[in-house]
């Protein structure tokens, strides 16, 4: 279980998050939900222990968040991932990257981590491109494979932020369905998405955000006004898909 109470961000002294109370059980599949700078990357950064909380507090297990981070890891999918198209790494090499902090100083990756690499890209579905360099892989394909990386250190948390982002329709509602069969073999997720249509096929739990919370509850229980307070008058439309 997460749990965020009384946290308030603040960067050069300009409120970026404020009054944030919220308990997200294990097992949800949850989306975080918000208009451009409503500060959804800077929650989850916080979350992962990225920046440094300074008001509130956040525990995870019951423990407080940077103790569970010493001995935990939370698989993480950041929001754009700038890659050299040249740079000389297989699709194996970057997943193996999700377990560099498993490895002790001045070890090498063995064949128990590249056989943990290769089952990560398998759940992915995308195990036959392991030896493919990164840049002859699709925006989709290669979004599978930092999936992978997330996933290869096996932690029951998986935080995304907007990882449709890069991706086709189809692409989209294929990886989402990913995400689903992952969340319904245990894996809590949470993940950051302005494409309401397939979160309210695919999430149990929305969190509505901009800069407060707007609401956070099992997605059935979501009505369209609270998601326009949320957007203000920025959204026009909202598809339901159920
Ligand atoms: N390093 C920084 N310095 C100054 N301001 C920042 C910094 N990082 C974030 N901000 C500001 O904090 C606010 C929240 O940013 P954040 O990236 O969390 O929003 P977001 O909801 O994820 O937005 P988006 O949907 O556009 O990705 C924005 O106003 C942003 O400009």
């Amino acid at each position: 279980m997460i749990q965020i109470k009384d946290l308030q961000y603040k960067i050069n002294g300009k409120i970026i998050l404020e009054d944030i109370f919220l308990e997200l059980a294990e097992g949800e599949f949850a989306a975080i939900i918000g208009p451009n700078g409503a500060g959804k990357s800077t929650l989850v950064k916080l979350i992962l222990g990225l920046l440094e909380l300074k008001e509130g507090s956040i525990f995870i297990d019951g423990v407080e968040h940077y103790n569970w981070l010493k001995n935990n890891t939370i698989g993480y999918l950041p929001q754009y991932e700038e890659f050299d198209n040249a740079f000389p790494a297989t699709a194996l090499d970057i997943v193996l990257m999700g377990l560099a902090g498993q490895l002790p100083l001045g070890t090498h990756f063995n064949k128990n981590h590249k056989q943990k690499a290769m089952e990560a890209l398998e759940q992915t579905g995308v195990a036959h491109l392991a030896k493919e360099l990164i840049g002859k892989l699709s925006g989709g394909e290669f979004q599978r494979v930092l999936l992978a990386r997330a996933l290869v250190s096996e932690s029951k948390y998986l935080i995304l932020d907007e990882p449709e982002a890069s991706l086709d329709r189809p692409s989209v509602e294929s990886f989402f369905a990913l995400l689903k069969e992952l969340n319904s073999k245990g894996k809590t997720i949470i993940t950051i998405s302005h494409d309401l249509t397939t979160l309210s096929k695919y999430c149990s739990f929305l969190v509505c955000l901009n800069r407060r919370l707007h609401c956070h509850n099992q997605m059935e229980l979501i009505d369209a006004d609270v998601i326009h307070k949320t957007f203000g008058d920025s959204l026009r439309i909202i598809e339901k898909d159920y």
